[in-house]
């Protein structure tokens, strides 16, 4: 019998990992992840995020708090069961070098007892979710495929049993920086069908920004620093910890999470040589709109909305936009 599966909340309560030896990797960490949300994890080496994602599945028991899936106490759940629910996607993938990419993405529905049919129907459906020909590629070895390419069948293999919870550790930074892009993007179009509550690991704030609903900012111990939205995070660091964290640039990265806004836009006249100016959509970024100027090498901006033109972006008004929390400290 099919349950329906559906993403499910996450509820870290107090969580802390203490190890024999006194090292204490989080010290007591809440948070909520909505279902359905995207929520980053960051911070600088060894403070503890790997540590947190690996006890929402607990490959690491917790030794303190609790940690609640849609309401229900995980920690009191027997470990592999809770696992096949949850996938888990880590850098440089973990494939079988020895199954072929069919086998390994059909690992936990195999596990889970799935006819022979329903596997291989399933099997197919996901390598072509992930952008691979299930006829090219379904029989070759790991090592026959790209980086980028393993990548994407260690994504589709945790979504195979369609678990409520993906679980990522640093799952893009074993690729280069334009394979890199090309995965994020592609990630963002399938999470956009799936909807899965995702808990991602990086140490990169452009991947972060990219791809959050929701960012941590985590300090040494797992002590949250702040939990926001990229947009709040980088334009309004909640303490000099996430500031420096969020460093110099911020400025620029927040040109791409910011949108254009009606407020900024100058009213249109007939002397404004509107046709010689490059159109960009009300609602793109900021960061587009500057790309659009300097490409077409124009100060100005011609703003549509619905193919319409509905006002003028100056670049000065976009590379003066106002930080109220640049100035705070
Ligand atoms: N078995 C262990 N015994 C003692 N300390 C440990 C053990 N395993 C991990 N730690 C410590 O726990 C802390 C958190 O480690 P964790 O791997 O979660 O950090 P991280 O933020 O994911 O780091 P990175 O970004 O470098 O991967 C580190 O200080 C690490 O040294």
């Amino acid at each position: 019998m099919d349950v329906t599966p559906t993403a499910a909340s996450i509820e870290l309560d107090g969580i802390r990992k203490q190890y024999p030896d006194g090292t204490v990797a989080v010290g007591g960490l809440s948070l909520q992840v909505r279902a359905g949300e995207l929520v980053v994890l960051i911070g600088p080496s060894g403070c503890g995020k790997s540590t947190v994602l690996r006890m929402i599945n607990r490959l690491i028991e917790p030794t303190g708090g609790r940690i609640l899936i849609d309401g229900e106490d995980a920690t009191a759940a027997d470990p592999v069961q809770l696992r096949r629910r949850i996938g888990y996607v880590i850098q440089n993938v973990g494939l079988f070098p020895h199954q072929t990419i069919r086998t390994n993405v059909s690992t936990v529905p195999r596990l889970l007892g799935w006819p022979k049919t329903r596997i291989r129907t399933r099997t197919d459906e996901l390598l072509e979710l992930v952008g691979l020909d299930p006829g090219q590629f379904g029989d070759r070895y790991p090592q026959e495929l790209s980086g980028g390419q393993r990548q994407r069948v260690g994504v589709a293999r945790a979504l195979a049993a369609d678990p409520v919870v993906l679980l990522m550790d640093e799952p893009f930074s074993a690729v280069d920086p334009i394979v890199r892009g090309r995965l994020q993007e592609e990630f963002l179009r399938l999470q956009a069908d799936v909807r899965k509550t995702i808990v991602l690991v990086t140490h990169d704030l452009d991947e972060a920004v990219r791809l959050g609903d929701r960012i941590a900012v985590l300090s040494e111990g797992g002590k949250l620093e702040q939990y926001a939205t990229p947009a709040d995070l980088l334009g309004k660091p909640a303490s000099p910890f996430v500031r420096e964290f969020v460093g110099d640039d911020r400025g620029i990265r927040r040109l791409a999470v910011t949108p254009i806004s009606r407020e900024m836009l100058s009213p249109l006249s007939e002397g404004d040589g509107l046709d010689g100016y490059p159109a960009v959509d009300l609602g793109s970024s900021l960061y587009d709109a500057l790309a659009t100027m300097l490409t077409s090498n124009s100060d100005n901006a011609k703003v549509t909305d619905n193919g319409q033109p509905v006002g003028l972006l100056t670049r000065h008004r976009v590379l003066s936009i106002d930080y109220p929390a640049e100035s705070a400290g």
